[in-house]
């Protein structure tokens, strides 16, 4: 049975009342994007330099600013001013970046993922209504809906278009994009453009949409697995998910090394942690604990079995730079296989990689179970892992901006 596909509705993240810009034909060639990223485990922001050189094509991408603070906003749930001050510290970079006479015109948008999905709805509003009060005060242009929390589908959607757009795919054919594979604390996506019937026919109605952009028309497969993210999957795997950092309790799993104690804080809780002292530990264990926190969660769709190119991103490339699987400046190829054999060593020769991190194991060991058992990759699948393509930060943010630019037209 054909699944109904969905069409994205952007406006929900974008607003759909912009000003009418009137500008001299000869300055109307640059125009400048701020867009704050609100994850689980930071706040950035990214002004983006755009130059519209055919006003119905794609811009030009001519430089990226970027600046990232830690934690996430949902530590300040309690105290939502610190939040406040953390994008006000933020803008700076902005007003940095971009000259005074483009501020009234430069559109500020900020949206939020899993750490603010993840909250209670009173405790995620209060933060929101405090970036807007920052945004308010601000010089710059503030669009209807500028603050708000981002949906999945668009968040897979918007990091395919970033990775797609900054390695040129985006304007030729729709077959030869490339997938991506985004994993962050709170939440992982995939998005990638399905080639065989099969994967469009057996995939869940609400994953496959259709999405238009610079009139090209895309059929995509995405989804966002809330609660997925590398640092849930942890409180998952310790069974400390929901609770409140209990002041004694004691999480314990067998990805740990077997005499670690401490302590590990993420969405605001601080939880105290330890391996398993007189039980067992190693990949073996480790993995059928963390197969446990993927159990009937994550759906395989159709084709990836097939070799096809996906590039993964965020704490896939963090991770693969310390376990010394690829370079942190160039990046690299690198196998499922290569992950596994990694997360074998890491796990049960505990070294020095282990005492500088004790939870490798355990987030080798996740990305090994999540992309092989949970998506269903083969080991053979070569990942093209990257922080930055031509020195832009490859997160949904970039997609973001593009995105609202169509709509922020320069006449
Ligand atoms: O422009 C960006 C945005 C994010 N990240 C990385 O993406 C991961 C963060 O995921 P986040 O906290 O946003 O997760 P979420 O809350 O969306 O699950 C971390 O590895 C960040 O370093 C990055 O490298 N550049």
């Amino acid at each position: 049975q054909r699944n109904a596909l969905n069409a994205v509705d952007f406006s929900e993240s974008f607003g759909n009342t912009l000003p009418s810009l009137s500008r001299p034909a000869n300055a109307s060639q640059i125009f400048y994007s701020i867009m704050f990223d609100a994850g689980s485990t930071g706040t950035r922001i990214h002004v983006y330099t755009f130059i519209q050189k055919d006003p119905d094509g794609l811009p030009v991408l001519d430089n990226e600013m970027f600046h990232s603070m830690k934690p996430g906003l949902s530590a300040f749930a309690d105290i939502p001013e610190i939040a406040g001050h953390t994008v006000r510290q933020l803008l700076r970079v902005a007003k940095k970046t971009v000259p005074p006479v483009e501020w009234k015109r430069t559109p500020v948008l900020f949206r939020a993922t899993a750490g603010l999905r993840l909250l209670p709805p009173a405790k995620a509003h209060a933060l929101l209504e405090e970036v807007q009060d920052v945004f308010d005060e601000s010089p710059f242009y503030v669009p209807v809906d500028s603050v708000s929390i981002m949906n999945g589908t668009n968040e897979g959607i918007l990091a395919w278009v970033t990775v797609n757009f900054l390695t040129g795919r985006l304007h030729r054919n729709p077959q030869r994009t490339v997938g991506i594979l985004d994993l962050g604390g709170g939440s992982t996506q995939i998005t990638f453009l399905p080639k065989s019937r099969k994967t469009v026919e057996s995939a869940p109605a609400d994953f496959m949409v259709r999405f238009h952009m610079f009139s090209s028309s895309y059929e995509l497969y995405t989804h966002s697995y809330l609660g997925n993210g590398i640092k849930a999957a942890r409180l998952s795997a310790l069974g400390a998910l929901g609770s409140e950092g209990l002041e004694k309790k004691v999480f314990q799993s067998s990805c740990l090394p077997k005499r670690y104690t401490g302590e590990f804080s993420f969405g605001g809780f601080s939880y105290h942690v330890s391996g398993v002292t007189d039980g067992v530990s190693g990949f073996r264990a480790c993995s059928q604990e963390l197969l446990k926190v993927l159990k009937g969660i994550i759906k395989q769709p159709h084709e990836l079995k097939d070799s096809s190119t996906f590039y993964a991103f965020s704490y896939y490339f963090d991770h693969a730079v310390e376990a010394g699987l690829i370079d942190e400046r160039r990046g690299g190829a690198v196998k499922i296989r290569d992950f596994k054999k990694r997360a074998k060593e890491v796990c049960n020769r505990p070294s020095e990689r282990t005492q500088l991190n004790p939870f490798l194991c355990m987030d080798l060991t996740y990305i090994v179970c999540l992309l092989k058992d949970g998506f269903g990759f083969k080991e053979s699948t070569v990942l093209q892992l990257t922080k930055k393509v031509r020195n832009v930060e490859t997160s949904w943010a970039l997609g973001a901006a593009i995105y609202h630019s169509q709509k922020f037209r320069i006449h």
